[in-house]
């Protein structure tokens, strides 16, 4: 968890807005998800979420946001910092909450990074995004009070209400390179995820492919993927949709930074 500087505002939930963008950390790894698992790219990520799943592996952007207000200025000096990358992954929490995202993104096109934007797919936003890895929130992952890793369900609603925008959703798959990556918890979840992959097809000009579409075991430590990956697999392989390693749990585990 990165530690805000004298100079720098530091986030906390409730906040009212500082300059720039409240970032939780910026670190350099392999993309671990997706299509491009394997690529050696910076991560930038955002605090603040407009959901709260209950699984979420950065509980410090969603749950209890953390991190430091900072320019775009001094984000994009550091990532020129790993001087090795050409490619930018922007997560969060949400980054698209954040209007700064945008700016954020043009200078990265700019400076000639190959851009990957990773969002639950509720806001869309106009911005050089070269991947949109969207990963639509299923019925699974709302936070009923048996599975609130906070308190006792205040954010159910909320999150059940917001966690699927047919609006911005099919929009952004026209506008962007798009992957659909769903996080699987089992078997449950797939004809949801059938159902909705049918309604973004009906509602967009765009071809989704089958292989666009991501099953992705749910699980922050390789223990936990222990328990999903190989039912997810087997998932992708009857329904023909595509399989995601998460290849940085795997290599790392939840070490922080990775
Ligand atoms: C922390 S989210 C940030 C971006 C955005 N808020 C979103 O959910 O797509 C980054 C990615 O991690 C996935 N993710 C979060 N918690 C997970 C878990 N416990 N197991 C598997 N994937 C998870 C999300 O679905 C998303 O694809
Ligand atoms: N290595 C690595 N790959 C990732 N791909 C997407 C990530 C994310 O948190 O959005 C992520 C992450 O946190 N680490
Ligand atoms: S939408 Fe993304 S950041 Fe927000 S709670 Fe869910 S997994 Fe975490
Ligand atoms: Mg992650």
């Amino acid at each position: 968890m990165p530690v805000a500087s004298d100079a720098e505002e530091p986030v906390t939930d409730g906040d009212a807005a500082g300059e720039g963008l409240p970032i939780n950390e910026v670190f350099y790894s392999l993309q671990g998800e997706g299509t491009r698992a394997g690529v050696p790219s910076v991560f930038v990520r955002t605090a603040g979420c407009n959901l709260r799943c209950w699984f979420c592996d950065s509980y410090h952007t969603s749950w209890e946001p953390t991190g430091a207000w900072r320019d775009v200025d001094s984000i994009i000096e550091e990532v020129q910092s790993h001087e090795q990358a050409t490619h930018v992954v922007l997560t969060g929490g949400e980054p698209l909450i954040h209007e700064e995202s945008v700016e954020l993104l043009e200078r990265l096109a700019a400076e000639g990074y190959h851009t990957t934007v990773e969002t639950n797919g509720t806001i869309y936003r106009d911005a050089p995004i070269d991947l949109a890895s969207i990963s639509p929130k299923l019925a699974s992952s709302t936070p009923t009070p048996e599975r609130d890793p906070k308190g006792d369900g205040e954010f159910e609603e909320q999150h059940e209400q917001n966690r699927i925008d047919m609006d911005a959703l099919p929009r952004m798959v026209d506008a962007y390179e798009t992957q659909l990556k769903f996080v699987v918890t089992d078997e449950s979840d797939l004809p949801e995820i059938t159902d909705l992959v049918d309604q973004v097809r009906a509602a967009t000009a765009t071809t989704v492919a089958d292989d666009d579409v991501l099953l992705m075991p749910e699980g922050m430590t390789r223990e936990q993927l222990d328990g999903t990956r190989s039912e997810v697999a087997e998932l992708a392989m009857e329904s023909g949709f595509r399989y995601t390693p998460r290849l940085h749990v795997d290599l790392w585990n939840d070490a922080p930074g990775t």
